[in-house]
């Protein structure tokens, strides 16, 4: 097999490709139920200054996980340290926000995501078991596809060391009500971020919207599909429907760019804003996607090409 390995971005460089993720995120303005520069949205303990400087703190972990996936091989072994790594980042979080959980689901998806990246096999195209790619070269949604298998390899790896008998919001929505969650998002190659957030962004970027407009249209386009169980733990599966159709008939009236778009959008947002519904799982699957979108991967130009395999 013809294995070709392109050169890597370094551990600094992902680190602050998460950070810059999660800060654009969080600038993204106005986002449904979601904290942005006009207030806390569905959140009466957070803001956007608290949202920066939480990102910011975990450029440590993010740093530490790109340098540990560098240099370990992908297996069980690199599962744990990423699993104490991101707990380690939990705790930095928590420290930087007096106890508010500002970024626990997004530390996980770009703490998956960063390490996929940092890791070889997501630049070992020969290597990569996706054979009906390798011929070609490869556009930038193959390169994040390719990414995203690789996290969900890992995500799906048992975490020895993960404390027991903790239960959280997600474990209750999951029991409750049979959701996935940010670990089946993980487990599934974030279909959300690859199959719907990255496209739609292209999309609206091809069809010449604004770089604001294209990011609210796949934010919307994630809550418009997701099983957040963000929204679940505080409004149950009525709350679900509330989000997922009020996204789907923003982007059905034109999405965030058009004046009745944007009509129904503030709609959404009052609705989400009263009921205290938050769609968190769609801003951290949103935050992944520019994540994916910042990746200096190589350009069509710069590639070899492989021979087809038959
Ligand atoms: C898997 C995680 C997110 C815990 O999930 P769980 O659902 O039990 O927790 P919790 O309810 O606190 O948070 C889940 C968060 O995920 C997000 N989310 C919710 N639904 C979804 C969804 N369908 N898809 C993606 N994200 C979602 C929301 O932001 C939500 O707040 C994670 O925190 C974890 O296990 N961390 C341990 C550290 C680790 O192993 N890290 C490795 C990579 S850094
Ligand atoms: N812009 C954003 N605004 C709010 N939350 C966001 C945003 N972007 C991502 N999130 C995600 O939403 C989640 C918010 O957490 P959640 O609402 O479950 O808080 P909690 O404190 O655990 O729950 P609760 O407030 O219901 O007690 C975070 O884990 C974070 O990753």
């Amino acid at each position: 097999m013809t294995v070709i390995e392109h050169a890597r971005p370094s551990a600094a460089v992902l680190a602050g490709a998460a950070v810059l993720a999660l800060c654009e995120e969080a600038r993204l303005s106005p986002k449904p139920g979601l904290v942005d520069g006009r207030g806390g949205g569905a959140h009466d303990d957070m803001d956007l200054p608290l949202m920066l400087a939480s990102a910011e703190a975990l450029r440590p972990a993010f740093h530490e996980i790109a340098q540990t996936a560098e240099r370990t091989p992908a297996g069980a072994g690199l599962r744990e340290r990423l699993g104490v790594l991101g707990r380690r980042g939990e705790r930095a979080m928590l420290r930087a926000t007096g106890g508010v959980n500002t970024h626990r689901g997004a530390l996980w998806a770009l703490g998956l995501l960063v390490a996929a990246v940092a890791g070889g096999a997501a630049w070992h195209r020969g290597a990569w078991d996706g054979a009906a790619w390798d011929c070609g070269p490869w556009d930038r949604a193959i390169w994040g596809r390719a990414a995203a298998r690789e996290a969900a390899r890992l995500a799906a790896l048992p975490d020895r060391r993960a404390p027991v008998g903790e239960s959280s919001h997600g474990d209750l929505a999951r029991s409750r009500y049979g959701a996935g969650g940010a670990r089946r998002e993980a487990e599934n190659a974030f279909p959300h971020v690859t199959e719907v957030a990255l496209p739609r962004l292209r999309a609206g970027r091809a069809a010449g919207l604004g770089e604001e407009a294209a990011r609210l249209d796949a934010l919307l386009a994630v809550m418009s599909l997701l099983d957040d169980t963000c929204v679940l733990h505080r409004g149950g599966p009525d709350g679900l429907r509330t989000v997922r159709s009020g996204a789907r008939r923003v982007l059905a009236e034109g999405g965030a760019s058009t004046g009745p778009g944007r009509a129904a959008l503030m709609e959404l947002d009052d609705e989400l804003r009263a009921r205290r519904l938050s769609p968190g799982g769609s801003g951290d699957l949103l935050a992944a996607a520019l994540f994916l979108d910042m990746v200096p991967w190589p350009e069509p130009a710069e590639q070899e090409v492989l021979a087809c395999r038959r």
